[in-house]
């Protein structure tokens, strides 16, 4: 279920690639590991148990939804709903899949309307997403006119599910997801005409190398997407928490948009600039049916929603991009 052929075969076609192309079986058999994912068995179970549905209807443009429940049996409603369960916690979506609504605990949907407004046109063009979670963003990218995406995740768990829904929503589409971190990418790809890094650069402890390696992926010309979280500030400004922050023990800079963007001017790309800036509200990121842990409401201080539990500034997001010269 998890089958990387038509990607493998697709890349010989795409030169600047090539040169991935030599090491990303070994590296997917790496980062596919069952040493390292203990669970993983389970998982390719739950894919290889999903039932066979011809969807309908397909929509990636603005929701993803596939099919509607009259393409299936009740059996075959239940069986699925009973797969997909077996993979949460289900964190990025929604997806709508035969009129199951899987209710995730990000409203990704709404970063991608804060997101796409920015994005030079998608059409025709090579995507490339960092961090891309179970790659919801890289099918709305699909569904905006990318000619191929790739998104990149070292958590096997995201890659499961996105192979689970590629099922119905279409294995021979050109979007994929390598179980993989950005420390696999070559250095001086310069392969990808736009790079998503959304949600990732805080987790990183040398934020600076994130950046340069983002500019390495990206062809002469091409554009960056950055999202991250930030502070109110002046240039210069930014937080490193020394414990956690809002629960989260790998948090390590939290700049001001001005020190981001000098950050971005300093690494090498034209032209960056704040083009968002959004206080993640409870309803964005909370608690549902199909992630039952923890969430932003426990994240915060109850007494004042304005600080996380720690007493930092609560998470302010903001979305940036830049141009590789
Ligand atoms: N070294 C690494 N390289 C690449 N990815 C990594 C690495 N380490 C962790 N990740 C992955 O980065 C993702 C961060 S989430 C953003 C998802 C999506 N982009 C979103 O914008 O909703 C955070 C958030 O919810 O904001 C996780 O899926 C990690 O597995």
């Amino acid at each position: 279920m998890i089958d990387y052929t038509q990607l493998y075969a697709a890349l010989q076609h795409i030169p600047a690639l090539r040169p991935w192309l030599a090491q990303l079986p070994d590296q997917v058999a790496e980062g596919l590991s069952p040493h390292r994912w203990g669970d993983l068995p389970d998982w390719r179970a739950a894919l290889d148990a999903l039932p066979d549905i011809a969807p309908s209807s397909i929509q990636l443009e603005d929701k993803v939804r596939v099919g509607s429940a009259s393409d299936a049996s009740q059996d075959q409603l239940a069986e699925l709903e009973k797969q997909l369960r077996k993979l949460h916690p289900w964190r990025k979506g929604p997806w709508d899949v035969f009129d199951l609504f899987i209710d995730t605990e990000w409203r990704s949907d709404w970063k991608w309307e804060r997101v796409l407004p920015h994005l030079e046109p998608l059409q025709n063009r090579l995507v490339l997403d960092v961090g891309c979670g179970n790659g919801y963003h890289c099918w709305r990218s699909l569904g905006a006119g990318a000619r191929r995406v790739i998104g990149i995740d070292p958590s096997a768990k995201f890659v499961a599910q996105f192979y689970a829904l590629k099922k119905y929503l279409g294995e021979e589409k050109p979007v994929d997801l390598l179980p993989l971190g950005i420390e696999a990418l070559p250095p001086g790809l310069q392969a990808f005409d736009t790079t998503f890094s959304m949600g990732v650069l805080y987790h990183r402890r040398s934020p600076m190398d994130h950046l340069r390696e983002l500019r390495e992926t990206l062809r002469p010309g091409g554009q960056l997407i950055l999202e991250t979280l930030v502070i109110d500030g002046a240039l210069g400004d930014c937080l490193v928490p020394e414990g956690r922050y809002a629960k989260m023990r790998n948090v390590w800079f939290i700049p001001s948009c001005a020190t981001l963007e000098s950050w971005l001017r300093k690494c090498g790309f034209d032209n960056p600039r704040t083009v968002d800036l959004d206080t993640t509200n409870f309803g964005e990121q909370r608690r549902t049916d199909w992630m039952r842990f923890e969430s932003l409401a426990d994240f915060l201080d109850p007494e004042s929603p304005d600080k996380t539990a720690e007493g930092h500034p609560a998470p302010k997001r903001a979305v940036l991009v830049a141009n590789t010269p």
